[in-house]
């Protein structure tokens, strides 16, 4: 598949990949596609071939993409998301379709990214072992590594769904209660063990009723694309107010994702097995064909990458976490939002926080500044970075997720 775009076949951005995003260059914001570094308007392109009749009657995708959030597309449900990728595809391969196509191609630098979605629901899930033990050891050192449930079940809870920001968007400091096991009492003010973690984020199209399920092998027609997320997290906060109910305000504070959306369409050679769940094996609804990703993360803080951590050791796939999250019935909405759950490996260098990558601060990183950290300090800026294999050894690059820490206010 060639482009009529002069972009190199193997561009991590190329005719492969397509991810979606939301931009603006003064005007309202709308839907973008990004090739190579260019954003293609999708809207004002569609509208074209729809006005010259060259898209039939298919899925009205230039009045879904003349808004500022994917949420319409989203709605659409995989068949006009296949209709849609097949025609990107074609405009831009297609010689003939370039006059039309070229003078809706803006470049990147010069175009505005906005949240791609409404996020509607956010869920945090909990899918890597190797997190879930780290964590558990660290918080709940009298209680074994993994929780007795932990392998039954994609453990997740319901985050803050309005404080989830684009990249770039800066990051103030929490403020909040905490009590260390050995103070007398808790204190109050801005958090001291502020926290990263490496996500990544599956966003939701095609609406369910409420009271319906959504099984495994079906789940991949709700799972639109992917993300990258930072879960940033408060530590001290997070440690003292979660039991028995779980994260509240240690992680509702923000939660970064990167601007473009990775079709799970440009991932199809990217995906592997699961690394297993014969013992114990789960129940009936959660088994069936599910599938993980051969994604590569990588985490930078101030120009120093201190963990690679990968998505492929993943213990839970996205359909059962989708199984799981709708198998009481409970509905979902186009633009939810669901949480990998941090991405750790078994090795130190492949721990998606700090809270792993520092064992809680007591083991601080040196960074290429000399400087050393535990957890972060105002001023920081951490960038997580992703890529997996595409097409005949080319490589698809994940939006990146950053974001800076301004002090607490
Ligand atoms: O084990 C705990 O009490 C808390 C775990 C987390 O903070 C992790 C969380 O947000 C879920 C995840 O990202 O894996
Ligand atoms: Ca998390
Ligand atoms: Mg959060």
């Amino acid at each position: 598949m060639i482009t009529w775009l002069d972009l190199p076949t193997d561009h991590p951005f190329g005719i492969h990949h397509l991810p979606y995003g939301v931009f603006s260059v003064g005007g309202p914001p709308r839907v973008g596609v990004r090739i190579g570094d260019l954003v293609l308007d999708a809207g004002a392109v569609a509208a074209v071939g729809r006005d010259a009749g060259l898209v039939g009657d298919g899925p009205d995708l230039a009045s879904a993409w003349q808004t500022r959030s994917l949420n319409a597309f989203l709605d659409l449900g995989r068949p006009a998301w296949t209709t849609a990728r097949e025609w990107l595809t074609e405009i831009l391969t297609d010689e003939v379709h370039r006059a039309g196509v070229e003078p809706h191609l803006l470049p990147l630098s010069d175009v505005t990214l906005h949240l791609p979605i409404e996020v509607a629901d956010y869920v945090d899930f909990y899918a890597s072992e190797n997190h879930a033990s780290n964590v558990g050891q660290i918080f709940r050192p009298d209680s074994p590594a993994l929780p007795a449930n932990w392998k039954h079940l994609p453990i997740g809870y319901h985050g803050r769904s309005g404080t989830v920001v684009v990249s770039g968007t800066e990051v103030v400091r929490p403020r909040g209660q905490r009590k260390a096991p050995a103070d007398p009492a808790p204190s109050f003010g801005p958090s001291l063990r502020l926290d990263i973690e490496a996500e990544l984020g599956y966003v939701i199209g095609g609406p369910t009723e409420l009271g319906s399920s959504v099984s495994v092998g079906d789940a991949e027609d709700h799972l639109f694309g992917v993300v990258l997320l930072n879960d940033w997290s408060a530590r001290d906060i997070q440690a003292w107010e979660y039991v028995p109910l779980g994260p509240f305000l240690g992680k509702s504070f923000a939660t970064s994702i990167s601007a473009w959306v990775t079709p799970l369409d440009a991932l199809r050679a990217a995906r592997v097995p699961l690394p297993g769940q014969t013992e114990p094996p789960v129940l009936p609804y959660l088994a069936g064909e599910a599938t993980g990703f051969d994604i590569h993360l990588e985490v930078d803080l101030n120009g120093t990458v201190v963990s690679r951590p990968e998505y492929a050791g993943m213990y839970w796939a996205p359909a059962q976490m989708l199984a799981h999250l709708t198998v009481n019935g409970a509905s979902v909405r186009s633009g939810d939002l669901l949480g990998s759950g941090t991405v750790s490996g078994p090795e130190k260098g492949a721990r998606g926080s700090l809270l792993e990558l520092t064992w809680n601060g007591t083991e601080p990183l040196t960074l290429a500044d000399g400087t050393c950290r535990g957890f972060l300090e105002d001023g920081d800026t951490v960038t997580m970075k992703g890529w997996a294999p595409g097409p005949n050894g080319a490589r698809i690059a994940l939006g990146e997720v950053s974001g800076t820490i301004r002090p607490a206010r």
